[in-house]
């Protein structure tokens, strides 16, 4: 099981402030699942070629089972993660992104203004989160209960959660065909 993290911006992949948003979305992970997984960590500019291509050689060429993006999901001129993922994404998950604006407004009435979703690509899932640091943990908490079952729909390897943290949801066990 191999996970990647990819931060989106144009200031922490330049070195101007330091990366904070990437490392959070590792703690949650190693808090959080308990069945052995790899983690793999971009820090990549803004802009749809950068995105997409990072996106391609993850799922086609690395054969990653889940992708957590974090940022450029806003309307900025140079948030484009959206755009991006219209270009990669075969099947569109649109609860996802309805769920983290939803759970989101909670902390922000700016929450609106993402433009997050999530979608397949072959084998792999793919979730964006928005950039902010303190928007991780609140994020993840509001949709990964979705996640376990969301990958064994789609042939990907098998994620167990510490239930004291989230409780995978799976409706009906894996089919055995
Ligand atoms: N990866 C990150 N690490 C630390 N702080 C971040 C990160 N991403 C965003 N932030 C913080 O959240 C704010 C809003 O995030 P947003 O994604 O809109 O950034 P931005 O203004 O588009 O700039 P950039 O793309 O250069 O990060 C940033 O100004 C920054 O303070
Ligand atoms: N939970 C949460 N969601 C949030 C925010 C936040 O601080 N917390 N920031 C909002 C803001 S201000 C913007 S512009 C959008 C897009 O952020 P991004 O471009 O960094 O992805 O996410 C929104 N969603």
């Amino acid at each position: 099981m191999r996970i990647a993290v990819v931060t989106i911006s144009d200031r922490a992949s330049r070195g101007a402030y330091e990366d904070l948003s990437g490392p959070a979305v590792e703690e949650w992970l190693r808090t959080t699942i308990v069945t052995p997984f790899e983690i793999v960590r971009r820090i990549i500019p803004d802009g749809i070629a950068s995105v997409r291509d990072t996106l391609l050689t993850l799922c086609d060429e690395q054969h990653v089972d889940l992708v957590l993006t974090t940022g450029g999901t806003g309307p900025a001129p140079r948030d484009e993660t959206p755009e991006a993922m219209r270009e990669v994404l075969v099947k569109e998950l649109p609860g996802f992104g309805e769920q983290l604006r939803r759970a989101s407004l909670d902390q922000t009435p700016t929450a609106i203004l993402s433009r997050q979703t999530a979608g397949t690509r072959g084998r792999t899932l793919i979730v964006n989160l928005p950039g902010k640091p303190d928007s991780i943990r609140l994020s993840l908490d509001a949709v990964f209960a979705a996640v376990p079952y969301c990958l064994d729909l789609i042939g990907a390897g098998r994620i167990e959660t510490d239930p004291a943290r989230i409780q995978a949801f799976r409706p009906t066990p894996p089919s055995s065909s």
